[in-house]
């Protein structure tokens, strides 16, 4: 499926119109994880499909759930910008960009460039780089691509193959471990567990996908995550607020 993916992105990428420079304040997704509101930081996902789920909420108006996440003290913002398989747009990051004043994090497959500087024009904070699309040389590439036009990044392993094959190049100073397994869609939390011993202890770390209860939050965090990114169980509860409450094992209050 990944594959697939990514040759739908090559073909898309050929009629990729760079848009103006979005002029907006930007907000570092390391300083905010390195002291977030809860002891295990939040990255919420604006998410409304998956080839894995399919719809998952398509009645959402992506401006509003980022509002709310930032209300329910989320550390920041993770959009879906890919239109094909995710149902985003890179509209919604334009538009989320405005309303909220914490790190916007670009969730799209990056494999070009050009994706880069498109991200730094759309008011993007940082953006993910998948080891599993990229391979080790390409993610450093594009690391240092995307530092030098002031955007920090998000490097997203999933097994202990990609993360050893990443160390050996260059140390990112965040890592996201995936729990689902890109190929077969598989998550387990436990995944985090294998990786987490080997993340140095100078970086700031994610555990991405398939946490989808505050179980699921205790053990990642036995795990030694900085925190979390979260989009179905948030996406699919009935308010933001109260799918992070329960995350959290956080009673809400009022009605
Ligand atoms: O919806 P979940 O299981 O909470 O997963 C969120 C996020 O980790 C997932 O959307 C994701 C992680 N890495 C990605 C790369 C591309 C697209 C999506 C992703």
């Amino acid at each position: 499926m990944l594959n697939k993916i990514v040759e739908t992105k090559r073909q898309e990428l050929q009629q990729l119109t760079l848009p103006e420079e979005n002029n907006v304040e930007r907000f570092s997704l390391y300083k905010a994880l390195r002291s977030p509101n809860r002891p295990v930081g939040l990255i919420a996902e604006v998410k409304k499909a998956s080839p894995s789920k399919g719809v998952i909420n398509d009645a959402i108006d992506p401006v509003e759930i980022a509002r709310e996440y930032e209300e329910a003290r989320a550390d920041a913002i993770s959009v879906l910008t890919d239109e094909t398989y995710f149902k985003g747009n890179r509209q919604f990051l334009i538009d989320i960009k405005k309303s909220v004043r914490i790190p916007v994090l670009r969730k799209d497959f990056i494999i070009d460039e050009k994706q880069i500087e498109e991200s730094k024009r759309i008011g993007a904070d940082a953006i993910l780089l998948i080891v599993a699309v990229l391979g080790a040389e390409k993610t450093e590439e594009f690391y240092n691509k995307a530092e030098e036009l002031g955007l920090e990044c998000l490097v997203e392993v999933h097994s202990e193959q990609e993360l050893s094959t990443l160390l050996e190049r260059f140390t990112p100073r965040l890592i996201g471990v995936n729990n689902r397994d890109l190929a077969t869609f598989q998550t387990s939390v436990e995944n985090t567990g294998k990786l987490a011993k080997k993340i140095p202890p100078q970086c700031l770390f994610i555990s991405e996908s398939g946490i989808h209860s505050s179980r699921d939050m205790e053990k990642v965090k036995s795990f030694g995550a900085n925190g979390v990114l979260v989009g179905e169980s948030l996406m699919r509860a009935e308010t933001p607020a109260k799918g992070i409450a329960s995350l959290y094992g956080e009673v809400t209050v009022g009605y």
